[in-house]
């Protein structure tokens, strides 16, 4: 699905030129979930937006759904097979309803009005927000918001979603259902590709890519990077509870494929060792 290969992005910040990436090495096939994790600066969105178009790459080579992201042309075709969900619910919307916010990505694709409608509704639906299909945007919540995002990129039948960090601004409960959610989608066929900083988010992930300075720096399992690489303290991310007490598990026997990295994992844990 992605193929990025000794990748590099190079930006003006006013007169300057910066290096946001460099040397990025990155596959992902269809069908996979993938965590990209970093701290703020680190490159993530900017990777991100090189995966759908919205920036072209200085150097190397990249090819999204089998596209070659150097020509303009396929940049704009690949803005509609892989879509991106943002962060903030409120920078995305266009339409005043979210029937006609749907809708309006699907204009100008040759689709008849009749499939149009077809669409929105079944889009508005898969997302839980067929109910509010002409309600006025301002009223939806920021977790609404975000699954109205969802279904403009079901609607476009997109093969594959990036999230970055889409659920950085909502409460617990509606961040657990967009994560739900996304992991659902992907069940269902979508490649899912997730940028977070949140500990449970990349415990789920079956992969886990970190940015580091514009690098790419681990690209692998969640315990491998949190018990065996020496990362986490390398790039001083606080220290979870939960792998301190991993880590003396581990030096008390404890089978290292079983280690926890999140407190529901380690509650689980000490249940069936007591
Ligand atoms: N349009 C731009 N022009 C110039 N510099 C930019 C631009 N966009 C991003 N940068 C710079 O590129 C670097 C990486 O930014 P980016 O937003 O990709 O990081 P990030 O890991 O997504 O951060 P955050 O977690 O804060 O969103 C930063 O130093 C940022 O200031």
């Amino acid at each position: 699905m992605i193929h990025a290969s000794h990748l590099n992005l190079t930006l003006l910040d006013g007169q300057q030129s910066l290096t946001v990436l460099q040397d990025i090495n990155l596959h992902i096939e269809k069908g996979e979930w993938v965590a990209l994790t970093g701290a703020n600066g680190s490159g993530k969105s900017s990777l991100v937006r090189t995966f759908n178009g919205l920036l072209v790459p200085s150097g190397g080579s990249l090819t999204a759904a089998g596209l070659d992201l150097r020509s303009p042309e396929n940049r704009s075709a690949v803005k509609r097979s892989i879509q991106l969900v943002f962060q903030s619910p409120e920078a995305q919307t266009i339409g005043s309803t979210p029937e006609e916010d749907v809708a309006f990505g699907l204009e100008n694709r040759g689709i008849s009005r009749e499939e149009m409608k077809a669409r929105t509704l079944n889009a508005l639906r898969r997302a839980g927000l067929g109910h509010k299909a002409r309600a006025p945007v301002s009223e939806l919540s920021g977790g609404e918001r975000q699954r109205l995002a969802i279904a403009c990129c079901l609607a476009l039948e997109a093969e594959m979603i990036i999230f970055d960090e889409a659920t950085s601004m909502l409460d617990p409960v509606s961040r657990k259902e967009i994560f739900a959610f996304s992991r659902e989608l992907w069940r269902r066929g979508v490649t899912v590709l997730w940028v977070t900083q949140r500990m449970e988010e990349l415990a789920a992930a079956e992969r886990v890519a970190v940015m580091d300075f514009g690098r790419l720096v681990y690209d692998g399992d969640p315990r491998t990077l949190f018990y065996d690489s020496g990362l986490p303290a390398a790039l001083r991310w606080e220290d979870s509870p939960v792998i301190g007490i991993g880590r003396k598990m581990r030096d008390s026997g404890w089978p290292s494929d079983r280690l926890p990295l999140t407190e529901q994992q380690l509650e689980e844990a000490l249940c069936r060792y007591s």
